[in-house]
């Protein structure tokens, strides 16, 4: 795969950014936890699933193929994901980056890591039991389409098969950083300032 401009090596491996990436199940709070985040700590929150949804209502030729796979609870290929997530950091013109919602198997993983080049700061991971990650989504209520019981429970199985692995990965390599996100609001947001703050205090110590 070459990146966005069709180049052999992304624009992205030039410039020094900073990235995490946060993963959860659907449902976990992953987007609200994002946007505390962006408030306290500078980042700009990408989230691949909006990305995603937007490319589908551009009219571009990939929308109809993406918005089905979407409302399967499926994985995009990685190279439509990672051209998405690659324009909005090079747009933003910020150098740190969350990462929502990717990657989400094994492929999106490498294929970042080839493409940009670049190694994640850490990851953080918001474990939240199924039950209630359903209840949050039947009551979500954003007009997202793919918030219905059949799709939700496709959802659920494809985080189990092919996210959980990209878990363990980073888990392997001392990466993750693993958030009881069960409980309310305020106390996950506690659990993610004491994360960032750590990793702000190691950097100044430098
Ligand atoms: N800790 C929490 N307690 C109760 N409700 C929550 C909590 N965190 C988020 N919610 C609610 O649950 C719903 C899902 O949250 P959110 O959209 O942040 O999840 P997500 O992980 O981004 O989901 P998805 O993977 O589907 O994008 C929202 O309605 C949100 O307001
Ligand atoms: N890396 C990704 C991320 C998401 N998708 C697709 O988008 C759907 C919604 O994602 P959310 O994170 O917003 O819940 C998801 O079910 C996938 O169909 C993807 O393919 N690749
Ligand atoms: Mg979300």
């Amino acid at each position: 795969m070459t990146s966005l401009l069709g180049e052999s090596k992304s624009l992205l491996s030039e410039k020094k950014v900073q990235v995490v990436f946060v993963l959860g199940g659907p449902g976990s709070g992953k987007g609200t936890q994002c946007a505390n985040i962006v408030q306290h700590f500078g980042y700009t929150h990408l989230s691949a699933g909006d990305l995603l949804r937007a490319e589908t209502r551009s009219g571009s030729e990939n929308g109809a193929m993406i918005q089905n796979m979407m409302n399967e609870g499926k994985i995009v290929p990685s190279e439509m994901t990672i051209k998405l997530l690659e324009r909005a950091m090079l747009e933003s013109g910020n150098d740190k980056f969350l990462i929502d919602g990717f990657p989400r198997n094994e492929e999106n993983r490498a294929a970042f890591e080839r493409v940009t080049q670049i190694e994640p700061e850490f990851i953080l991971f918001f474990d939240c039991p199924e039950e209630e990650m359903e209840r949050r989504l039947l009551s979500r209520n954003q007009g997202r389409e793919d918030d219905n019981i059949e799709t939700i429970r496709k959802r659920f199985k494809a985080f189990v098969e092919s996210s959980i692995s990209v878990v363990e990965y980073y888990n392997s390599k001392g990466k993750l950083r693993k958030i009881d996100a069960g409980k309310p609001v305020d106390e996950v947001f506690e659990s993610v300032k004491a994360v960032f703050s750590a990793t702000k205090e190691k950097t100044h110590n430098k």
